[in-house]
């Protein structure tokens, strides 16, 4: 489903003209459609409605509080990798009871409020953070739901930035250790092991190192059983791609259809945790036109959009496609473009090589802009943020307002005289 789509030569989110969203809100900008939020989660629900499931909205990927709120709504559970992700959460209206915390440098303050508030469950990523955990858990007389991250040492296939489950990355616990530091979790005092956890990379583009993983992950609950461990749930983490070109991602449907025929009879709930395969698609980056600098040998068209709004392409070569807002013919007609910010560095591009037809002010959007967007953005050459404009049907609201510079200078001082 696409809701970014054309009507009258203008592209639309959903009934809202994006010209529309920039006249109120300003460039640059993210805009999410609401509608297309939903049925990715929902996406995921059905697929996995037959068998207990859990889906955790990876809240990295698009973490605002009004995305986090409208997947609240329709029950979905969160995975965090921070205390600023679980406040999100929490803000949001999203229930503890479905939490799942990730992440492998959890401090103590951060495993303190997740045991306050009751999350479902903490994925641990080292004996180090074990006893780390138990200690803060015997401290507040608490037991500590657990499952071990393990490393399955599976090839995911994606970029090497973004792969995690080879045991040359940092990520989990070497599978083949696995079973006595869950032994060792097993023994600590203030600890419930209750699952095991994986998640193997990002942008994955077929489901075998899925299907190899779990066949791997089941191996270990037999081991686990062996020596009596019994494991209640099984998360297998994020990681399904999308299409940001030409890639032909599997969808849930087809993920699910593989998965539950080989969980049929297993006494273990599962879980996931997607981000990019439900927020990728669902968000656009809207940026204007500043200048055309066109010479013998390159066309740069310089845009108000920069790395600092969105370090995809910068930071691992990624291809978005790039849309003009507006289908009309330009006086300037079609040249081939790079389409770079004001930020200083060469890296600074959001696309390269790209045939337009566009002219100074015109509008462009970056598609696909969803996940890994606002929240990796920074205010890298003093830049504020973009806003955040979240469409419902036929209106627009702000979800985020535009960073400011005293909203930047906040907290800075100069030393005394
Ligand atoms: C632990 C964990 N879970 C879930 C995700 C979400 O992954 P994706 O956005 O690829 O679905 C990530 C990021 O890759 C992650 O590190
Ligand atoms: N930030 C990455 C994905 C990292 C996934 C986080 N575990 C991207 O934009 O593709």
């Amino acid at each position: 489903m696409d809701l970014f789509a054309y009507s009258n030569q203008t592209l639309h989110a959903e009934g809202v003209a994006l010209s529309d969203v920039a006249e109120q809100f300003g460039t640059p900008c993210y805009i999410y459609s609401r509608a297309m939020f939903e049925r990715h989660y929902m996406d995921y629900a059905e697929a996995f409605a037959a068998h207990p499931t859990l889906i955790c909205y990876a809240v990295k990927a698009c973490s605002n509080i009004a995305i986090l709120n409208v997947l609240a709504r329709l029950g979905a559970g969160f995975d965090i990798v921070s205390l600023g992700e679980l406040e999100r959460v929490l803000k949001a209206g999203g229930e503890p009871s479905k939490v799942m915390f990730s992440g492998l440098g959890k401090q103590e303050v951060e495993m303190r409020r997740a045991l306050e508030v009751g999350i479902h469950c903490f994925n641990v990523e080292s004996e180090a953070e074990l006893y780390r955990l138990d200690k803060v858990a015997s401290e507040m007389g608490k037991k500590a739901p657990v499952s071990l991250r393990v490393n399955p040492d599976v090839d995911a296939k994606t970029h090497p930035y973004i792969s995690t489950g080879l045991k040359e990355n940092k990520f989990g616990i070497d599978i083949k250790e696995a079973v006595r530091i869950y032994q060792i979790a097993n023994e600590l005092p203030n600890l419930d092991v209750m699952g095991v956890d994986c998640h193997i990379g990002s942008q994955l583009t077929e489901l075998q190192p899925f299907l190899d993983t779990f066949d791997r992950l089941v191996g270990l609950l037999d081991e686990l059983a062996a020596v009596g461990i019994k494991i209640k749930h099984l998360d297998l983490g994020g990681g399904l791609g999308v299409r940001y070109r030409d890639e032909v991602p599997p969808k849930p449907a087809d993920y699910a259809k593989l998965l539950l025929e080989k969980v049929k009879g297993m006494d273990v709930t599962l879980a996931f945790e997607p981000g990019r395969s439900i927020a990728a698609n669902a968000g656009v980056m809207l940026t204007q036109v500043e200048f055309l600098k066109c010479n013998d040998h390159k066309n740069f068209a310089i845009i108000d959009g920069a790395m600092n709004d969105l370090i995809r392409p910068s930071l691992y070569s990624a291809w978005m496609d790039i849309v003009p807002v507006s289908q009309q013919p330009t006086s300037e007609g079609k040249r081939v473009y790079d389409l770079v910010g004001p930020v200083c560095e060469t890296g600074d591009f959001l696309g390269k090589d790209r045939e337009l037809d566009i002219q100074a002010g015109d509008l462009l959007a970056v598609r696909s802009a969803g996940a890994y967007g606002f929240t990796m953005a920074s205010n890298y050459n003093s830049r504020n943020r973009a806003a955040e404009v979240m469409v419902d049907g036929d209106t627009a609201y702000l979800i985020r307002a535009r960073e400011t510079i005293e909203h930047q200078l906040a907290g800075e001082q100069v030393l005394p005289d």
